[in-house]
């Protein structure tokens, strides 16, 4: 039995990246009018990137979803000397930065690739595992899937604040683009965080159980020419094809003098026989990233029960 504190707050992050336009339009009307509530925590509707989002673009000087990092969180430089992103991650650090373990953060995110729902949380973090297998269940088979981050990596994510937290990833979306379904399926998710949150606070046992998550184990860059330009695309045999296996023989990309490259060609850790899963497929903001699509691994993870403390 794993037991964790109770939640008495939970931040909703929108426009973490200015131009994801779902978070940012929800957390919008959260605050104007509509108010977010759930019955035993308050809820926080709170805009990341306000800057950002003025700009309606990713970011200002820089990614603020890497700069939660210890690094610039104590950092004793001035606040001149920081960007803007640096020093909104040290204001946020200070409003939400939890004492005691009671706070939850969820990041609302969009992006360009077929994902469909994608719940982002860290391995070790059990009750937010739980939490994602909750909302899971709530969608048609094949609609929410679960991305699991490696327990030591430091990310400098929004997270990063906190002890327990997820980010709701939906897509496809453009840039700057806010469509009615993705955003129906982002608020359905939001919804349903706080209905598991809501039950474990008033003391619901949650069974041990088995999930089926994916875990990134390399990101793949488009080709590129001798100057660093993209020599090619993501094949129409992959686009907005997330989620779905590829083993060493499919097409992955195309170069634009034609020529086709499978997935052997660019990587060699793939057997012959196994299946791997793509995921954040053409994602825009992920080009200056140098990642045309990440490659993960399906994997089983066992929960023991989680009840409060
Ligand atoms: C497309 C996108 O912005 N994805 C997020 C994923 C996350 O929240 O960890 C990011 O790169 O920060
Ligand atoms: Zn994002």
């Amino acid at each position: 039995m794993e037991t964790s504190v109770k939640v008495k707050d939970v931040i909703v992050l929108g426009g973490t990246h200015g131009d994801e336009m779902s978070g940012v339009c929800l957390v919008r009307k959260w605050l104007n009018g509509s108010p977010l509530t759930a019955k035993t925590c308050e809820v926080i509707p709170y805009l990341s990137n306000v800057e950002a989002i003025k700009l309606c673009r990713r970011y200002k000087d820089c990614d603020l979803n890497r700069q939660f990092t210890e690094e610039n969180l104590k950092s004793v430089l001035a606040d001149t000397e920081l960007s803007y992103e640096v020093k909104r991650a040290r204001e946020m650090n200070e409003k939400f930065a939890e004492m005691n373990g009671s706070t939850f953060i969820l990041d609302l995110h969009n992006t360009t690739s077929n994902s469909q729902v994608c719940l982002i949380v860290e391995e070790l973090d059990g009750f937010s595992l739980h939490m994602c297998r909750y909302i899971q269940q709530a969608f048609p088979k094949g609609v929410c899937r679960i991305w699991i981050l490696g327990g030591s990596v430091e990310y400098g994510d929004t997270r990063c604040m906190v002890k327990r937290g997820i980010a709701i990833e939906v897509g496809p979306q453009p840039q700057a683009v806010v469509r009615a379904d993705i955003m129906d399926l982002q608020e359905k998710a939001v919804n349903l965080s706080l209905e598991f949150i809501d039950k474990y606070n008033q003391g619901v046992c949650f069974d041990s159980c088995q999930i089926e998550g994916y875990k990134t184990f390399i990101k793949i860059d488009f080709p590129r020419n001798s100057q660093g330009d993209i020599a090619g695309m993501i094949h129409q045999n992959l686009q907005d094809q997330d989620w779905k296996p590829l083993t060493r023989s499919s097409t992955v990309f195309r170069r634009f003098n034609g020529d086709d490259v499978t997935l052997g060609d660019v990587i060699d850790d793939v057997g012959v026989e196994e299946s791997v899963y793509p995921m954040f497929v053409n994602e825009a903001a992920y080009y200056e990233k140098g990642i045309a699509f990440h490659l993960t691994n399906k994997v089983h993870m066992s929960l023991p029960a989680l009840k409060l403390e």
